[in-house]
């Protein structure tokens, strides 16, 4: 009953959690907040000791932050934490194994976000393909090259082959709503077949192919030591020239340097991405300097209704957890 759990301390790693999620847990627990312990690294040091110094005793800690739980964070918590519920829909940062050995669970974030940051992937595409970043830069310094006739010319999507590595919520969300840009085809990779790419006549393909022969290429699949850098010099060696990379997944699903040199070299047509490695990029960062490279500050999910909806299901998981009923989205049940 709400009595006895009142006694039960919640963590949330960030003082602009979504009220709507606060709310939720209050009803129930008595909630502590951290100051903004979010995406980026900024003030993380000082932030970290302000977690630390509230996280012993918590029963469940909702996770907003991309850095690493680690063994340490979880001993100083201690033997009492049941979930870490994070409000992401990615978890490389979880440390999955450690979580596993300690007997803690572990749920996410997924399709709630899909719808979001399938409208990112869009609008990356479109950025990168239409020279967004070089036509933005003529209206402000007031010279709109882009009037002329074959002056700063993009390239369509339609007719094109989008290629998707990693035909999850987010990857199906993307196709979708590309199906209205009269796309030539679709094409997929991942770990096996999906049974709702019949919807969107998406053929799975080995990688190599998907790499060979798209226009477009998303990568919307989680970062795993499979997946790390799986955009590299190898790979990019095999794109077409006129080849479009969008990322909405993590940063280091692609080898910066050699996507840097791809795009100097002009071995590939242009880059869109809501992510990089470190996240905020330096603003003297290189990448910065290319004329074809669109880059965002991790907006994928970064809607109100997107971000309440993440933040009421990581609370919902939170309360699942410690009354005992099975977690809504698990990773570890
Ligand atoms: O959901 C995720 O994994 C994010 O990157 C934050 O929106």
């Amino acid at each position: 009953s709400t009595n006895m759990t009142k006694n039960l301390k919640v963590l949330v790693s960030s003082n602009d959690f979504a009220e709507s999620g606060i709310k939720i847990l209050e009803e129930h627990f008595t909630v502590l907040k951290s100051r903004y312990f979010g995406f980026g690294d900024e003030g993380l040091n000082e932030n970290m000791a302000e977690l630390m110094s509230l996280i012993p005793g918590c029963s469940a800690l909702i996770w907003i932050s991309h850095h690493p739980i680690t063994k340490e964070l979880l001993d100083k918590a201690g033997p009492q934490l049941k979930l870490v519920s994070t409000a992401s829909a990615g978890y490389n940062n979880c440390n999955v194994p450690e979580l596993k050995a300690r007997g803690i669970k572990l749920s996410n974030t997924p399709e709630v976000l899909s719808g979001a940051v399938a409208e990112v992937a869009v609008a990356l595409m479109i950025a990168a393909a239409r020279r967004f970043p070089e036509n933005l830069d003529q209206v402000k310094r007031g010279v709109w090259d882009g009037i002329g006739f074959q002056n700063v010319l993009g390239l369509d999507m339609r007719g094109s082959t989008i290629g998707i590595v990693g035909f999850g919520g987010i990857g199906q969300a993307t196709a979708k709503r590309l199906v209205g840009f009269e796309v030539g085809k679709f094409l997929y990779s991942g770990h096996r077949e999906k049974p709702e790419a019949k919807e969107y006549n998406a053929q799975f393909v080995p990688q190599e192919t998907l790499l060979t022969e798209s226009d477009f290429i998303l990568l919307a699949a989680p970062l795993t030591d499979e997946t790390r850098h799986m955009i590299n010099k190898t790979t990019l060696a095999k794109m077409k020239k006129n080849a479009i990379i969008v990322n909405v997944g993590r940063g280091d699903l692609i080898n910066q340097d050699d996507l840097y040199d791809a795009l100097k070299n002009k071995q590939i047509y242009a880059a869109g991405l809501d992510v990089s490695t470190p996240e905020p990029l330096p603003k003297d960062h290189k990448l910065l300097t290319l004329p074809n490279l669109f880059l965002l500050p991790h907006i994928g999910s970064a809607t109100v209704r997107t971000r309440n909806d993440m933040a009421e299901l990581a609370a919902k998981n939170v309360v699942n957890a410690l009354y005992g009923k099975p977690l809504i989205t698990p990773v570890l049940p």
